[in-house]
């Protein structure tokens, strides 16, 4: 379904709820600039630590389509398991992994109050930018926790830049991106609003300090486009 959410006034803040959850394939797709190559970068990283029987969260699991992807391009016998808060992305997630025949284990919770263990890999693509700033450094000290050692969090965020007139550049280029997209600029500004003190974005080496406060051992940039970044932090 085509994402239509944004094309009338808005009278509340962005929420993943059931409107937002039955166009949010077309809207990722649309709204995040190489969402699929990003996603397969992710695959082809973690592949390279997976092992037969590994562990493998993914925090704001959405319509579970990383998970999926993952079991699609990976032969080992993973425990794959999708966490969201969002009962109208998980009917979604769990409706696609059956259709797709992929076995994900799928918690409706919030991602705090989730006990995470023994993982190798743990995915957050598009999500910690959603968590309060000092939750979201509390978060990822508890993925640091839920990791085995060697274990590695792949996580992608959008960037706020340190420099004014430089920042300002970069969101006129993404949205550009979403005008060439199909967007109009009513949808733009209306998700913009929407979005205000919702989605907080961090700088690079704010995410940087925060993967190293946590303890990760080296945190790694796989893929950049304008503000949209990919990391991958081994522990
Ligand atoms: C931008 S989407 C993630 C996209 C997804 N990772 C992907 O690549 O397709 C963010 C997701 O995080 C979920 N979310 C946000 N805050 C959360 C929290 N505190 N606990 C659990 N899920 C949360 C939302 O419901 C939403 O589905
Ligand atoms: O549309 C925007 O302005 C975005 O920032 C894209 C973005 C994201 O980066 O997470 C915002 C909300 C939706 O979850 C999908 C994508």
């Amino acid at each position: 379904m085509t994402d239509k959410v944004f094309n009338k006034t808005i009278s509340k803040q962005f929420e993943f709820d059931e409107e937002v959850a039955s166009v949010f394939d077309d809207m990722l797709d649309r709204s995040v600039p190489f969402y699929k190559e990003m996603q397969r970068l992710s695959i082809v990283f973690a592949n390279n630590f997976l092992e037969n029987g590994s562990r493998v969260y993914d925090l704001g699991c959405s319509t579970a389509t990383t998970l999926i992807e993952l079991s699609k391009n990976c032969n080992k016998d993973l425990k794959l398991i999708g966490i969201d808060n969002s009962k109208a992305m998980l009917e979604r997630a769990n409706n696609k992994s059956k259709a797709f025949g992929v076995d994900i284990k799928f918690i409706c919770n919030d991602i705090f109050d989730v006990d995470l263990k023994d993982a190798k890999v743990i995915f957050s693509n598009y999500t910690l930018q959603f968590i309060r700033p000092l939750q979201r450094e509390k978060l990822v000290k508890k993925i640091y926790d839920g990791l085995t050692e060697g274990g590695v969090f792949i996580f992608s965020e959008k960037l706020v830049s340190q420099n004014s007139i430089l920042n300002k550049q970069l969101i006129d280029e993404y949205y550009s991106f979403k005008k060439a997209q199909g967007y109009s600029e009513f949808e733009i500004s209306q998700k913009r609003e929407a979005l205000e003190n919702v989605l907080i974005p961090y700088t690079e080496d704010e995410n940087n300090k925060m993967i190293k406060d946590a303890g990760f051992s080296h945190c790694e940039m796989i893929f950049k486009w304008v503000n949209f970044a990919t990391f991958i932090a081994i522990k």
